[in-house]
């Protein structure tokens, strides 16, 4: 008769040989129609089991704390080829994982559009950004990018950033307010800016209903779009109906005020949205509207946000580093001409060693760790093909985290940054080519302001300094940086 022991390896056999089998036949269902020519071509990498692919491994790394080793288990498998197939959000999926191979990707409009998850699409907007066609994109970005970058429209909005922030920092450092969240303060503090600038004012409440909303929603972002009771998408659906409401609600007294003749004063991107016309004079309808709103205001707040909490607990946490950025603060401080009111953009030009703690900070912290595309025609990258109508997933993660690219990448450094310019495609916290980030000088002035502010006058105590970091949607400590803030000298 066997043991128990010979049963246990006859099932380990067992288990092995299925696994094989249901992974060839789900890549054979996946890739056969691609014919053997151009199967042959495709890089390193498998489609996985039916279903979940890929997704298993890639949920597992981000939750055990450890999200580098998703892309280190391909690289251990298959070498250092920095594009690889797999199967994720349900689709073939190729995954760029080097700064030659993104770059490649970013810059070919020809061959590759954009291909965020269904999950992102519904979230965010089918009339967003996220689908909109090519002529389209160009046409609405050039609209509502003009008016949130470049030297005129930041000098406009420094003035409010600097008066939010400065009333911000008080009110966290009174008696009153005792511990609070950072991150969520943080947020609060980011969206309402943002909201100052594409809604003009809103009352209280409805900006903390619609930054609520926000929380849920961004979690739904990068889930799977299970519309069941208990998963992310679910509770983020219902966050969208309230924002497209809220939003709604807006446009609506808008449009009635503009029908009965009573035009704002103070022009915001609402209005602009409002009034564009394209060439044919067809104007937006209130669907696409809303959709640009909501991925303006999502992508607008959430990822400063962390990037300024982030960023604040490096130089907390790194006295030397602390002590080195005041002083640069303090000499700008004393080289503002008496006449000047407040501090100018071109003082925050002069913030060198400020600007390497955020450029550092935007590399180690990876808030935009991935980016989804799909190719609208065969491609060859590194050598090898990207099918048409495959998903392409490009990981600036881990070109930030590449130890060819950043030695010593898991050590923060801001120091690395001091007369280095980072190689095309090696540096991609905002993306690069057609859909590089709009809001990118906008979010490094917010940040590089508030932590002028935090540097000359305050302190923070984190109330779990060692807790531990959940990394999706974005990697956040999981107290949400429970800390209290102290006033600890007279901003000069
Ligand atoms: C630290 C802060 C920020 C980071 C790290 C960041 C990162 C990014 C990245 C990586 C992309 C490109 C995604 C891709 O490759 O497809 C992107 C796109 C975008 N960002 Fe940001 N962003 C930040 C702040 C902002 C702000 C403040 C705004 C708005 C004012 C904004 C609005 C957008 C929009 C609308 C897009 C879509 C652009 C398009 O598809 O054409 N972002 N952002």
């Amino acid at each position: 008769m066997a043991g128990p022991g010979l049963w246990a390896v006859v099932a380990a056999v067992l288990a092995v040989a299925i696994d094989a089998i249901v992974r060839r036949a789900h890549g054979w269902a996946r890739e056969s129609s691609l014919g053997a020519r151009r199967r042959a071509r495709l890089p390193p990498g498998d489609m996985g089991w039916p279903v979940v692919g890929a997704m298993w491994a890639f949920l597992w790394a981000f939750k055990s704390g450890n999200p580098d080793s998703f892309i280190d288990s391909f690289i251990r498998r298959f070498g250092r080829t920095g594009v690889y197939r797999a199967f994720m959000f349900s689709s073939p999926t190729i995954l760029v994982v080097n700064p030659d191979a993104c770059k490649r990707v970013l810059m070919d409009d020809e061959s590759i559009a954009e291909g965020w998850p269904r999950a992102a699409v519904e979230l965010i907007g089918k009339k967003s950004f996220l689908t909109s066609p090519r002529e389209e994109h160009r046409r609405l970005r050039k609209l509502t990018a003009a008016p949130i970058n470049g030297f005129d429209a930041l000098s406009t909005y420094l003035g409010f950033i600097d008066r939010t922030v400065a009333e911000t920092l008080r009110r966290w450092s009174s008696e009153a307010a005792g511990e609070i969240e950072f991150l969520t303060e943080m947020r609060r503090m980011t969206f309402k800016i943002i909201v100052q600038i594409f809604l003009t004012a809103a009352d209280d409440a409805t900006m903390l209903a619609l930054e609520r909303s926000y929380t849920d929603l961004n979690y739904g972002v990068r889930a799977m779009a299970i519309n069941l009771p208990g998963f992310a998408f679910h509770k983020a659906l219902k966050a969208r109906k309230k924002l497209v409401s809220v939003l709604q609600g807006v446009l609506n007294e808008r449009r009635a005020a503009g029908a009965k003749g009573h035009p704002r004063s103070d022009t915001d991107m609402m209005d602009r949205l409002i009034e564009a016309e394209d060439e044919h004079g067809r104007r937006l309808d209130d669907e696409e509207i809303i959709d640009i709103l909501i991925m303006y205001l999502n992508a607008g707040h959430e990822s400063s946000a962390h990037i300024a909490m982030w960023a604040t607990l490096f130089l907390q946490e790194n006295p030397e580093m602390f002590a080195k950025a005041k002083a640069e603060q303090e000499e700008i401080i004393r080289s503002i001409p008496p006449t000047q009111k407040g501090i100018s953009l071109r003082d925050f030009r002069k913030m060198e060693y400020l600007s390497q703690v955020i450029d550092e900070t935007l590399r180690f912290v990876n808030i935009s760790f991935v980016s989804f595309r799909e190719a609208t025609k065969d491609v060859f990258v590194n050598g090898y093909l990207i099918p048409k109508g495959w998903k392409v997933q490009l990981w600036y993660r881990s070109v930030h985290m590449d130890p060819e690219v950043y030695p010593d990448p898991k050590k923060f450094n801001p120091s690395r940054w001091e007369g280095y310019s980072a190689r095309a495609g090696t540096f991609l916290p905002f993306g690069l080519g057609t859909r590089l980030c709009p809001g990118n000088d906008l979010a490094k002035l917010e940040i590089s302001v508030f932590l002028h502010h935090f540097l000359l006058g305050y302190k923070l105590t984190r109330t779990n300094p060692s807790c531990r970091i959940r990394y999706l949607p974005h990697p956040r400590p999981v107290d949400n940086c429970l800390a209290k803030i102290t006033k600890v000298s007279d901003e000069q």
